[in-house]
């Protein structure tokens, strides 16, 4: 069965419809980000940009109050067990998960994957699943750490340009060890839920990852069945792109650079990927589908969610989830869990990162730091629209 998950209601006033007939990700409007600004679906602003209008930002929003902050750290859990032969097979193989992440940098992926373990681990019916995040950044940081021996001047640096599409190759190798580092885990049997987190930006990739893992599936050679669930990762808050692209700033490739510089280097890398990104559609879903049930040989699951501005958007008709005909109870309760976490993810933890991001821009507004001026001579309205630009000029304007 096919078809979009629901989403709860209680911070209604928070939240805007997503729909397909509107959405960014829309197969009827050619895949446009011009032409389907969320700003415009949700926000009621009037220009048609990819961002949310600055003045209508979601930081003027109101936190609702009857959220306490103590429920704002509690995941959800459901009222049941998990029994002790919950676990499923699929061609006589267990099966185990792989969350492929899609997100442009900074969007909070890492962020809401660890949000994501601690969910699972904290409900009955998945606490016993074993996680792991496989991050490219972190395997391309090791290797390049161990090449040039210089642990701290890292392959991010302008001279190598990893991130300028000419250079593609080196990251799609990065994400290559990754991978295999994932499979190899899952194996071996060290770990149950993977994650993989990358940007996963262009379809290319995202067609290469299903084909391994179609193969990892159909191999004699491996124990395990590999259920994929993808999970996309949207921001389109200018506020929240900056707190976060400042917040970056401080992450283990730029260790040993000033403030600024930092700040440079990474608005520089989010403009090769708005040149290059293709977010997932519900088009590439069925594909995607489609290309698994027909080289597995078999009716596949799999499942499409999305976060979007932490939460606060609800992305309704692009969830997508396809069960096989016969699915077994764990891949329904792991299912059930993450939707709940996806459909809660504003309550869980959107509201408090919306708050850490206003304290931010209150502390901006009234102070003449020097590194918050930094921020802002970097990113400002110039560079978003060149944002903009590039994203309506990559082909999905
Ligand atoms: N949902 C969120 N909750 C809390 N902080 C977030 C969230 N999303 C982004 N951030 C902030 O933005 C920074 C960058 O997010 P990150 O998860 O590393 O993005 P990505 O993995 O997409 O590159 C984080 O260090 C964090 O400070
Ligand atoms: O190869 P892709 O999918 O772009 O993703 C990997 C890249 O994503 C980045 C994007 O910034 O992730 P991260 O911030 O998690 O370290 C880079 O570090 C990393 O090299």
């Amino acid at each position: 069965m096919t078809g979009s998950s629901d989403s709860d209601s209680q911070d209604g006033y928070l939240t805007s419809e997503y729909n397909s007939s509107n959405s960014l990700f829309s197969l009827n409007n050619g895949n446009s980000y011009s032409s389907a600004s969320l700003d415009r679906a949700t926000l009621d602003c009037q220009d048609s940009s990819f961002f949310d209008n600055h003045k209508n930002s979601l930081l003027s929003t109101k936190v609702p109050r009857y959220i306490s902050n103590d429920a704002l750290h509690l995941p959800i859990t459901l009222n049941y067990k998990r029994d002790n032969d919950d676990v499923t097979y699929t061609n006589g193989k267990v099966n185990k998960f792989m969350i492929v992440l899609i997100g442009l940098p900074a969007t909070g992926k890492s962020t809401i994957s660890s949000h994501l373990i601690q969910c699972l681990k904290n409900n009955p019916l998945t606490n016993s699943l074993r996680c792991e995040v496989f991050n490219a950044g972190k395997i391309r940081r090791q290797i390049s750490c161990a090449t040039i021996s210089k642990p701290l001047l890292l392959s991010n640096t302008s001279s190598e340009d990893l991130f300028n599409p000419k250079n593609n190759d080196k990251k799609e190798t990065y994400a290559r060890i990754t991978l295999q580092k994932l499979f190899h885990e899952i194996n071996s049997d060290e770990c149950d839920v993977a994650i993989f987190d990358a940007t996963n930006s262009t379809v290319e990739r995202r067609k290469f990852i299903f084909e391994e893992v179609c193969s990892f599936n159909t191999d004699v050679l491996s124990t395990f069945n590999l259920v994929p669930i993808i999970l996309q990762v949207s921001c389109f808050n200018r506020d929240f792109i900056k707190y976060n692209i400042h917040n970056k700033s401080f992450n283990e490739d730029y260790l040993d650079k000033p403030y600024e510089l930092a700040i440079k280097d990474f608005a520089k890398r989010l403009k090769h990927y708005y040149a290059q990104f293709t977010p997932f559609s519900v088009d590439e879903f069925n594909q995607t589908h489609r290309y698994i049930c027909q080289h597995e040989e078999i009716d596949t699951s799999l499942f499409f969610f999305n976060v979007i501005n932490a939460g606060i958007v609800k992305p309704h008709s692009l969830n997508q989830s396809h069960y096989p005909s016969t699915c077994g109870k764990q891949i329904k309760d792991t299912i059930m869990v993450i939707e709940n976490f996806i459909n809660h993810y504003s309550q869980m933890f959107g509201f408090e990162y919306i708050e850490a991001v206003k304290l931010f821009f209150e502390r901006f507004e009234n102070s003449s730091e020097e590194t918050l001026t930094a921020l802002d001579s970097v990113v400002n309205d110039e560079f978003f629209n060149d944002l903009q630009n590039l994203i309506e000029n990559n082909g999905f304007a």
